[in-house]
């Protein structure tokens, strides 16, 4: 269902010459997988992490989400595509302040202008106590935990029952207990919810709870052999 095909990926350096990023990438992921990528800083991981994610355009090569090879996307499909099928969970949790956790959890469902599916309520409901936040529903993001904010952001990342769920250093801030507890939280609902995940990160442990791990490095994504 995500197909990557010898992406390569170039940028200008301020010098005026080129760079070479990614240098044909080749990667599958079918739902229910969990992959990690992990590699030095500046390696291109947020990079890679973005051209899956349809936020930026390879060089080269091309990348297919369930058959749509995104280079031959227009600009209103790939919007499409990145608010109904790819979730995305960044280290910091994104949430508006204005708006309650089940307010910011419906936010992707209401998009595009939109009215949400029915049954989304129930949905954002059903995943917000899933994820123990049942007692929380109707605060503002201030009002709760670093680790509650991480977590109403994951289930807004799955509201929309996305293909592929995306996460760039999604512990990152979290301290070591609750970065654990939200690892296997993830991990579990990405079991339950059939996503593929991808999962960038430069934590070895959440790198290690994840089934596939991979390594970026001089622009070359390797599986790690145990
Ligand atoms: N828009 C851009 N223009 C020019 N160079 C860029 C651009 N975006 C990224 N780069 C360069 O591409 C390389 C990879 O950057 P990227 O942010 O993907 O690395 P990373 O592995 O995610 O790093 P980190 O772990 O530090 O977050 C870096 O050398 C960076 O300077």
């Amino acid at each position: 269902m995500l197909e990557l095909k010898d992406v390569c990926k170039e940028f200008a350096s301020s010098e005026g010459s080129v760079v070479k990023v990614l240098d044909g990438i080749s990667l599958k992921a079918s739902a229910g997988d969990s992959i990690s990528i992990v590699g030095p800083s500046g390696s291109g991981k947020s990079t890679l992490l973005n051209i899956i994610g349809a936020l930026d355009k390879p060089t080269s090569g091309s990348v297919k989400l369930d058959g749509t090879d995104f280079s031959k996307a227009g600009d209103k499909q790939l919007a499409q595509i990145r608010n109904r099928r790819i979730g995305f969970v960044f280290q910091m949790h994104h949430l508006l302040p204005q708006c309650s956790l089940i307010e910011n959890v419906l936010l992707p469902a209401l998009a595009g202008g939109g009215k949400p599916e029915g049954g989304v309520h129930d949905r954002a409901v059903e995943l917000l106590e899933k994820v123990g936040l049942k007692d929380k529903i109707n605060s503002l993001p201030r009002q709760v935990s670093a680790g509650q904010r991480q977590r109403a952001a994951i289930v807004r990342a799955l509201i929309n029952s996305p293909a592929l769920l995306l996460a760039d250093e999604p512990t990152g801030a979290l301290d070591a207990v609750i970065a654990r507890e939200t690892a296997k939280l993830l991990l579990e609902l990405n079991r339950t919810e059939r996503t593929a995940l991808v999962v960038v990160t430069h934590s070895q442990e959440l790198a290690g709870q994840m089934a596939r791990k991979m390594t970026l490095s001089s622009g070359k994504l390797k599986a790690d052999t145990e």
